[in-house]
């Protein structure tokens, strides 16, 4: 593709050079260049792509996008194009290299701190269960109508983002259901796609080591709102208190959800059990196959989002009552024994305690609750302590283990979750470092009624340490427990 046509979007400041030049490849890291490569140089939070300019162009780039001018020494085989801001630039590079593929589905982004992959996952589900081809961009994996492609992000970078909505183009897809992460927008991840739809679900703490306070983290999610066409939808939690502001100068038509009062999309609950919920949406009864009421506020963004893209009303609330727990969230086993386990994600102190009170709510005192959870290494430390109280106040026996600590050492993660602690709760409270035998001790200390919360890690299947990735799923250690379990107990009989 001609340069000229790849930056046509692009604010550019100056070019110097050939701007007709035959474009190969187009990338902003300079490990990835090839012969006819565009190379975009992005400042990064680690290190500046800037300075890898040079050795982009010795890997046969042959035109440069970039954002300060620190160019040294000019060659005359590559043509320099400086633009206002290299990271849209580079959303706007990708986005013409694949022919512009957010246009040509409708793309639906979901943002908040918890419930993204949930309700993007379900609207894939929903709409794929109506006979409708569809991608879906998630934290768990990528899918293009039905085609699963691993992931590395919760939002991908720019290149990869747009590869995918092109093959989804390709595969006949309509439409497509992305998570939008507050350090993509930041990032300018998104910038450049065209949105038929954004859903807010909440804004509780999380990610305070990137963003520097809650008012920086809220004005991110805000800003993907701003940015929205004119013909989108906004649909927004009104519950949350930070969802009307969502609101506050979008342009797209404005919609939002409530569980405890008017707003376009209502829900009421009934009844509370431990395989799902009778509930309300808009005045027609159903029953889900969820637990928790935060699963009935992801399940009313689904529902809004689906109305709002035109689906109807009867077949939309027929498949919500067949949709299923997404991998990873609140996934229930059962024990020989009699005791429930649950894995679930909730990595946030707002996912946790909404995770416990749901469970306590089905469970009704009748057995007690032991919690399993650690804290990821190089994230936010802030929630640590908080995430250990809403552990131990929630819960009968809490057992303090380790999430992915990565570059941060295990020990000290944990001495920060008991920092959270008084004396006395520290004292009934477990701290095993190793997830393995934190496990173990939990299914070992239940009786049969009670339940255990294995929290923090879901659909993972890895645990970070140093830099690598060793296999480990908490489901699939729960498995081995109970088949130990149930050989031993064959062998009595
Ligand atoms: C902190 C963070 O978000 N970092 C992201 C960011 O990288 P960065 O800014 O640190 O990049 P850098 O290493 O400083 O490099 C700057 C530039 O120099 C280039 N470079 C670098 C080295 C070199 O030899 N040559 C070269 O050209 C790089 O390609 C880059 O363009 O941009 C990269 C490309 O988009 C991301 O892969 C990377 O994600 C890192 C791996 C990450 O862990 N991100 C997490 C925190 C994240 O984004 N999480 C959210 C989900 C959060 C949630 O929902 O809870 C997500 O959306 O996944
Ligand atoms: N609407 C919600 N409100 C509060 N907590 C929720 C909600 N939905 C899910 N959770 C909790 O948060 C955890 C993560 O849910 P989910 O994966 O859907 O969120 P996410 O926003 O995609 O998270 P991430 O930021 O890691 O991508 C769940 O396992 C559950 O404990
Ligand atoms: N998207 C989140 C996932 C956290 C998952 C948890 N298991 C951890 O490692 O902290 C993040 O990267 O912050
Ligand atoms: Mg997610």
């Amino acid at each position: 593709m001609k340069l000229s046509k790849l930056i046509e979007a692009c604010d550019v400041i100056a070019l110097r050079g050939n701007g007709e030049v035959e474009v190969t490849s187009i990338t902003s890291d300079s490990r990835t260049v090839t012969p006819g490569s565009l190379f975009i140089a992005v400042e990064g939070i680690f290190t500046d792509g800037h300075a890898y300019i040079g050795k982009a162009i010795e890997q046969g780039a042959v035109a440069v996008v970039y954002d300060k001018p620190m160019i040294e020494e000019y060659f005359s085989r590559v043509t320099y194009v400086q633009v206002k801001q290299s990271a849209i630039s580079l959303s706007q590079i990708a986005s013409a290299w694949y022919g512009h593929p957010s246009s040509l589905l409708k793309l639906v982004g979901v943002t908040g701190t918890n419930g993204k992959t949930t309700i993007a996952t379900l609207l894939y589900d929903a709409f794929r269960h109506l006979g409708y081809p569809s991608g879906l961009l998630s934290t768990v994996a990528n899918y293009v109508d039905g085609e699963r492609y691993p992931t590395t992000h919760t939002t991908l970078d720019p290149v990869t983002l747009n590869d995918f909505l092109r093959k989804m183009v390709d595969a006949g897809c309509e439409y497509a259901f992305m998570e939008v992460s507050s350090h993509a927008v930041h990032q300018k991840r998104v910038h450049g796609l065209r949105f038929a739809g954004a859903v807010f679900t909440n804004l509780t703490q999380d990610h305070l080591d990137y963003h520097k306070n809650m008012l920086e983290y809220r004005n991110v999610k805000k800003s993907f709102f701003d940015d929205l066409p004119v013909d989108a939808f906004a649909l927004t939690n009104i519950d949350d208190k930070n969802g009307p502001v969502m609101l506050q100068n979008t342009k797209a038509a404005q919609y939002t959800y409530s569980v405890r009062g008017m707003a376009d999309f209502k829900a009421r609950i009934f009844e509370k059990h431990f395989d799902g919920t009778d509930i309300e949406i808009n005045g027609k009864e159903l029953t889900v196959q969820f637990v928790g009421t935060f699963n009935v506020y992801n399940l009313l963004a689904v529902y809004g989002a689906g109305i709002l893209l035109g689906l109807d009303e009867e077949e939309l609330l027929r498949t919500l009552s067949l949709l299923k727990p997404v991998a990873g969230r609140f996934q229930t086993l059962r024990s020989p024994q009699g005791y429930t386990v649950i894995v679930d994600y909730a990595h946030t102190p707002d996912a946790l305690s909404n995770v416990l009170s749901a469970i306590d709510g089905v469970l009704n005192r009748k057995g007690r609750i032991i919690t399993v959870v650690g804290c990821g290494g190089n994230r936010d430390k802030t929630k640590r302590p908080i995430m250990a109280r809403e552990a131990v106040q929630l819960s009968d026996k809490a057992v303090f283990t380790s999430d992915n600590p990565r570059f941060e050492e295990p020990g000290e993660i944990l001495q920060d979750m008991l920092d959270g602690l008084t004396e006395e709760q520290k004292g009934n409270t477990l701290t095993i470092a190793d997830r393995r035998e934190a496990i173990k001790t939990a299914c070992a200390l239940a009786q049969p009624g009670d339940v255990i919360l294995i929290a923090g890690k879901g659909h993972e299947d890895y645990q970070e340490i140093k830099g690598v990735k060793h296999h480990f799923d908490d489901k699939e250690e729960v498995e081995k427990i109970f088949n130990k379990l149930k050989t031993k107990s064959e062998k009595i009989e």
